[in-house]
């Protein structure tokens, strides 16, 4: 069991600097998303992390053993650490068997037993070990390449948007078969992804990067409901924003008086509402009410646009999709829980 402690990390390409005094920590046997658009600087910390890259500044803690710092430096292979790219990148002219064991030491590598042990463990019959990559599915060749880096046992598993090729079926039965897998081994995990419902649900922490730097770390639930900043909010989802006046623990708005989670400063302010907190509901006295500008039917939900008649402003619903109204209707809104207020924009 093993918790990993990211430092006052700075690294650069060059003259380019792209990660900016980077602190974290990934408890023992917890997972931990790293959310960021295109370029933010996700892959280089994993690098750092990995030994694949050196920092300017800054530790990388294994447990006790400090293996970037000043004076320091152990190789990537004495890290203890599996790291599974992008695009899994296994090694095309070598079986499926060979790719797993590629990495243990020579007696394990004979022995078998422990190809097909691993192989199952992400969910693969072991019959596929003969195979070459070119015969699986993206799916399966995603899960030989965990079942490669987790074959020397590692503390620390890396993974860089591991998902990112596969289908939405395939990607939520291979991502369940992965974090079960992880889960069984016990092994601290760095997630790197773009999309935010596969951090919200895969991870026990959701770190946000904006240009190699974290704008917020906390638990799904609470980046998602009280994000850090502006940034953060629009990134973990559709994020719906209202003028209004705060009044202590509340704020007036065209939507209502809102609750918010903390105490506003008085005067105007920005409310963050996540579109499912707006409800759809009958026309009645007293209750503010909008007409339907248009819908996007996904199946099991829908999202709705909406004009508010107080103000005009155009707000975004998000409802059940067995309940759709025609564009054009009038109907009542309510919102349910707490906003978050931000100064104005
Ligand atoms: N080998 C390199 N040489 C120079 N610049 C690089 C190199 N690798 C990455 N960069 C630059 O560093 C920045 C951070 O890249 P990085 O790959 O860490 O981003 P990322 O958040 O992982 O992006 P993505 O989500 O697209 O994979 C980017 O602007 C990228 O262009």
């Amino acid at each position: 069991m093993t918790t990993l402690r990211v430092s006052g990390v700075d690294a650069s390409y060059g003259p380019r600097p792209v990660l900016h005094g980077i602190d974290l920590v990934v408890p023992s046997g917890t997972t931990t998303a790293i959310l960021g658009p295109s370029g933010c600087g996700k892959t280089t910390l994993l690098r750092v992390v990995a030994g694949f890259q050196t920092p300017d500044a800054g530790t990388v803690q294994l447990g006790e053993q400090t293996v970037v710092g000043p004076g320091t430096w152990v190789a990537p292979e004495r890290r203890g650490i599996g790291y599974v790219p992008q695009e899994g990148n296994l090694f095309p002219h070598l079986s499926v068997g060979h790719n797993v064991s590629y990495g243990l030491p020579r007696a394990a590598r004979r022995a078998g037993h422990r190809v097909s042990e691993l192989l199952e463990l992400v969910g693969l019959s072991a019959d596929l070990a003969s195979r070459r990559p070119d015969q699986l599915s993206g799916g399966q060749q995603q899960r030989v390449a965990l079942a490669r880096a987790l074959a020397r046992r590692p503390s620390v598993v890396l993974l860089d948007e591991p998902f990112s090729s596969l289908d939405a079926g395939l990607r939520a039965s291979t991502r369940q078969a992965v974090a079960d897998a992880l889960a069984h081994e016990g092994v601290t995990v760095i997630l790197v992804t773009h999309d935010q419902s596969e951090a919200l649900s895969f991870a026990d922490e959701v770190a946000i990067m904006h240009e190699g730097r974290f704008a917020q770390v906390g638990a799904p639930t609470e980046v998602y409901a009280t994000p850090a900043d502006r940034h953060a909010a629009a990134f973990l989802g559709d994020a719906v924003f209202l003028r209004g006046r705060a009044e202590g623990t509340s704020v007036a708005t065209s939507l209502g008086t809102i609750p918010v989670h903390q105490p506003a400063p008085p005067g105007t302010v920005d409310v963050l509402l996540r579109p499912e907190q707006i409800q759809l509901g009958t026309v009645a006295e007293g209750r503010p009410c909008a007409e339907v500008l248009s819908t996007t039917y996904f199946g099991h939900d829908a999202l709705v646009a909406l004009r508010l008649q107080a103000d005009h402003t155009v707000v975004t619903a998000r409802i059940h999709g067995t309940d759709v109204p025609a564009a054009g209707s009038i109907v009542g809104l309510s919102v349910v829980g707490e906003a978050r207020a931000f100064s104005p924009a």
